[in-house]
């Protein structure tokens, strides 16, 4: 396991853009810190979701003032896996598939307090037919544990802390590649697989979240969430005037451990180990388990909407092995091949959220014993 540990100060990950707002930013700290901030405080605004670059083909119609249009010339380059499912299907035979889904923003709405980012019954049942047939993990930002509680589905392996916290089938043999690695038991009783490659990581992100929590006390509406290898810094609902304050708080806490690094999700700031470790790895590490790394008999297929789940859709890629399915409603540049449009946020207003559960994902099916997919990911946007 690659521990880089001799930085000497945290490293911004996800850089940040540095526009001409920075100009007119908070002049606290001095002016390097006022324009890292300013960088990053551009960010936060665009963060949810992230506004990227595209190629200059697509620009001129992406900039249409019509979203269908954008989104339409943004399909030519991540067709629909709904449309494409014969597609898919054909590729998909003689296979077999395993399934990797992110949590939030896929499989349950972007809601305004983490808290209550509950999954529908329709999802989670679509989950379960799923899972019966092929290998189902997911994937997660969240703690391991908070990711089931809100699934629920014991016959799925679960992911947490992006990856830093598998709970996955049992490997046959990996003590020497994976020295964090060791048998364990679920709460139902079977022998599982755990690791945990930045367990020794846990007392200080400890620390890190009690500090956090108590200065950020005083900021309204500022949330940190304790994803066990992870600490999320909410600012969703904090007023826009104080998201400098919310960057500072972090930086403040981070510049003391330079083996941490922040990272910046949906209207969030994460402060994680700086370790090789991601979902891309993640998701190697549980094909490698469950005996799927041979690419010429195997079809992965990874769902997300986030910049996180871009390693699962780079390893997919790179491997020229499965498709990764990016689900978003708007344009924006992807390692995944395949798009989900899902109704996003900013589009749809917070009233309308209960639609979500009308939103259904209805999955592949066998019939006797030749795989047969019947429907692939209906996405159904009212
Ligand atoms: O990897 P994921 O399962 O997608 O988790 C990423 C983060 O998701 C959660 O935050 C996001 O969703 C919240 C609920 O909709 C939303 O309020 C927040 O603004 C989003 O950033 C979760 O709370 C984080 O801990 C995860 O890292």
């Amino acid at each position: 396991m690659d521990l880089k540990s001799n930085h000497s100060a945290p490293v911004l990950t996800d850089s940040a853009p540095l526009s001409k707002s920075r100009l007119g930013g908070i002049m606290k700290t001095g002016v390097l810190d006022d324009v890292r901030s300013s960088g990053w405080l551009d960010a936060m605004k665009s963060s949810s979701p992230p506004h990227k670059k595209f190629t200059k083909d697509l620009n001129h119609e992406l900039s249409s003032p019509d979203p269908e249009v954008a989104y339409r010339t943004w399909l030519l380059k991540y067709p629909s896996a709904l449309a494409s499912f014969e597609q898919i299907a054909n590729f998909a035979k003689g296979k077999r598939i395993a399934l990797f889904l992110d949590y939030d923003g896929t499989l349950s709405p972007i809601v305004e307090n983490p808290e209550s980012a509950f999954m529908s019954d329709d999802m989670r049942s679509a989950v379960k037919k799923v899972a019966k047939y092929f290998p189902t993990a997911i994937i997660s930002g969240r703690s391991r544990d908070k990711v089931y509680e809100f699934v629920g589905l014991t016959e799925l392996y679960y992911a947490g802390s992006h990856g830093m916290d598998i709970m996955g089938p049992v490997r046959q043999s990996v003590s020497e590649d994976h020295p964090n690695c060791m048998k364990s038991t679920d709460k139902q009783g079977n022998e599982v697989n755990l690791f945990q490659p930045a367990r020794e990581f846990l007392p200080m992100i400890d620390e890190v979240l009690s500090s956090l929590v108590k200065s950020t006390e005083n900021i309204k509406g500022a949330q940190v969430e304790n994803n066990k290898f992870c600490v999320s810094v909410h600012y969703r609902n904090v007023d826009e005037e104080n998201w400098t304050a919310v960057w500072e708080c972090v930086q403040d806490v981070i510049k003391k451990y330079p083996r941490l690094r922040m990272t910046h999700g949906r209207k969030v700031l994460e402060i994680r180990p700086m370790i090789d470790w991601d979902k891309g790895k993640a998701l190697e590490f549980l094909l490698e388990s469950l005996g799927f790394s041979n690419c010429d008999d195997v079809l992965p297929i990874y769902v997300g909407d986030d910049r996180t789940d871009e390693d699962a859709f780079k390893v997919l890629r790179e491997r020229n092995c499965g498709y990764g399915i990016l689900v978003s409603r708007s344009p924006k540049e992807s390692n995944a091949y395949y798009s989900l449009r899902n109704p996003s946020e900013w589009e749809f207003p917070r009233t309308k959220f209960e639609m979500y559960s009308s939103f259904d994902l209805v999955l592949l099916e066998f019939k006797g014993k030749k795989r047969f997919l019947k429907d692939f990911f209906i996405y159904a946007v009212k």
